[in-house]
C-alpha cells in the first residue's frame, strides 16, 4: 500500500507525517492533486481512536477491540465479507458512538480535517439522521450538530492551508419508513449546508420505488438526490432509480455493465477481455445508453465494491471500461474506515492496478465537480479556480 491513513488527532496532522510519499513520486502527486468526493459516509469514516474514546465517554462496551490499530483492522476485515448485508453490520459500532451532539460534532469536524489532509477540496458527506436518535436527539439536533462540526473543520483546514468545502447529504434507510420525513428535513436545511438526499442500506428486497413518495416530493421541491443502486442488485434497481424515481446520480451503479455486450458476450463472461476490448466491440443496451447519453453520474468506490462483492478486483473493476466508454464516472471512498482507505489511496490503486494516468484522475475529478449538488456557478468556480490549476501544476 502506498498511502497510509492518518490516525492522529490534532490539526497538525495536516502536515505530512513520517509515511508521507517521496516528493515528486506519483503517490506524492496524487496526494497533492485537488480531489472531489461525492460519496463518503460520515458514519463510515471515523478515526478508530475516536471510536474508542467516545465509546469510553458514553459507556458503550460493545467494541470488538480496544486499541486503534486492532479496531481499524477489525473493521477492514469484517467489511471484507463479499456481502453488502454483512458489510453493513459493522456500522453498529460507529453508530453507537454517534448518538450525542458532542460525538456527532467531533466526528464531523475530524472527517473534514482528514479529507483536507488528503487533498480533497470538495466533499459531499452523507449520513442517516434517523440512525442517530437513540439517546434522545431530534432529527434537527443531529443535522445541526453535524453542520457545526463541518463548519469547525472547514475553518481549521483553511487556517492550516487546506481550504475545502463540505456539504451534507441526508440519507434515509431503505428498509425503514422514514424517507419522506428525511426528504422534508433535507429541503428544510437546503440553505444551511444540506445539498441533497440519498437512500442507503441493504439493496436486495428494498427497491427504490418503495420510497417513491419521497422522491416525488423532492422533485416537486426542485431538490437533488442520489440513490444507492446497482451495487448488491442489478439492472432493475438501476432502472427504477432512474426511470421511476428520477435520481440525479447513482450510488455505485456498478452493475450497469450487465447491460453491455462485449464482442457478443455479456461483461461477466470474461471480465479481463471485456475491459481490454476496443470501444467498437462494446454494445450498450437501452438503459446503459440512456445513462451515458444523459450523463448520469456514477459514484463508484473501487475498494468498497470489491469488499461487498460488486466487483472482482481493482484491476477488473468495471470503472475502467466505463471510463473508456465515457460514462460520467467518479471515484469515491464510500467508507474510509471499513475500507481502510482515502481518496489518494483509491486513486493510487487505480493507477497501480488498473493502469490509470494522472489525466484520468483529472477527468474523474472534473466529472465529480460537474455532478456535485451545489449550484452550477459554484461548481464551475471550483473547477476553474482549484481543480484545473492544481492539475496543471502537477502535469507540467
Ligand atoms: O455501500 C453502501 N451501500 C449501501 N448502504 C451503505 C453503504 N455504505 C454505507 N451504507 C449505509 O448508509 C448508512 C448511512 O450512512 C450507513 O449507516 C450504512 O448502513
Ligand atoms: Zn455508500
Amino acid at each position: 500500500m502506498i498511502f497510509g491513513r492518518k490516525g492522529n488527532d490534532d490539526a497538525d496532522e495536516l502536515e505530512p507525517g513520517p509515511d508521507a510519499p517521496q516528493p515528486g513520486s506519483t503517490a506524492d502527486k496524487i496526494l497533492r492533486a485537488p480531489k472531489a468526493l461525492l460519496h463518503d459516509h460520515l458514519d463510515g469514516g471515523l478515526r478508530p481512536q475516536t471510536v474508542i474514546e467516545i465509546a469510553d465517554e458514553v459507556g458503550y462496551a460493545g467494541l470488538p477491540a480496544d486499541d486503534a490499530a486492532s479496531l481499524a483492522q477489525w473493521f477492514r476485515e469484517s467489511a471484507d465479507s463479499g456481502s453488502l448485508v454483512r458489510y453493513l453490520e459493522t456500522f453498529d459500532h460507529t453508530l453507537a458512538v454517534m448518538q450525542t451532539a458532542d460525538g456527532l460534532r467531533r466526528v464531523a469536524r475530524e472527517s473534514v480535517l482528514d479529507l483536507a489532509a488528503d487533498g480533497v477540496v470538495y466533499a459531499e458527506s452523507r449520513y442517516a439522521p434517523e440512525q442517530h436518535l437513540q439517546a434522545g436527539l431530534e432529527l434537527e439536533d443531529v443535522v445541526e450538530a453535524v453542520n457545526a462540526g463541518f463548519r469547525e473543520g472547514e475553518e481549521e483546514a483553511a487556517a492550516a492551508g487546506h481550504p475545502m468545502r463540505v456539504t451534507a447529504l441526508l440519507t434515509a434507510m431503505r428498509h425503514a419508513a422514514k424517507s419522506t420525513e428525511i426528504a422534508e428535513l433535507a429541503v428544510r436545511y437546503r440553505d444551511q449546508g444540506v445539498a441533497g438526499f440519498d437512500i442507503a442500506g441493504a439493496e436486495a428486497g428494498f427497491p427504490p420505488t418503495r420510497h417513491l413518495d419521497a422522491f416525488e416530493y423532492l422533485r416537486r421541491e426542485n431538490a437533488h438526490f442520489t440513490i444507492h443502486a446497482g451495487e448488491a442488485f442489478g439492472l432493475p434497481s438501476i432502472w427504477e432509480a432512474i426511470q421511476w424515481c428520477g435520481a440525479d446520480r447513482l450510488g455505485h451503479g456498478v452493475r450497469i455493465v450487465d447491460d453491455l455486450t462485449i464482442m457478443g458476450a455479456p461483461f461477466g463472461d470474461d471480465v479481463a477481455k471485456a475491459i481490454a476490448a476496443d470501444g467498437d466491440d462494446v454494445r450498450l443496451g437501452r438503459l446503459a445508453a440512456y445513462i451515458r447519453d444523459r450523463r448520469i453520474p456514477l459514484e463508484m468506490a473501487p475498494s468498497s465494491n470489491v469488499q461487498t462483492g460488486a466487483a472482482e478486483s481493482i484491476a477488473l473493476h468495471p470503472i475502467s471500461l466505463l471510463k473508456r466508454l465515457r460514462f460520467r464516472v467518479t471515484v469515491n471512498t464510500d467508507n474510509r474506515l471499513m475500507s481502510g482507505t482515502s481518496m489518494s489511496r483509491e486513486m493510487g490503486l487505480l493507477v497501480e492496478e488498473a493502469g490509470w494516468s494522472l489525466e484520468d484522475l483529472r477527468w474523474v475529478t472534473i466529472n465529480a465537480m460537474k455532478s456535485a449538488f451545489i449550484p452550477f456557478d459554484e461548481r464551475l468556480a471550483i473547477i476553474d479556480d482549484v481543480v484545473k490549476p492544481g492539475y496543471a501544476a502537477l502535469l507540467d
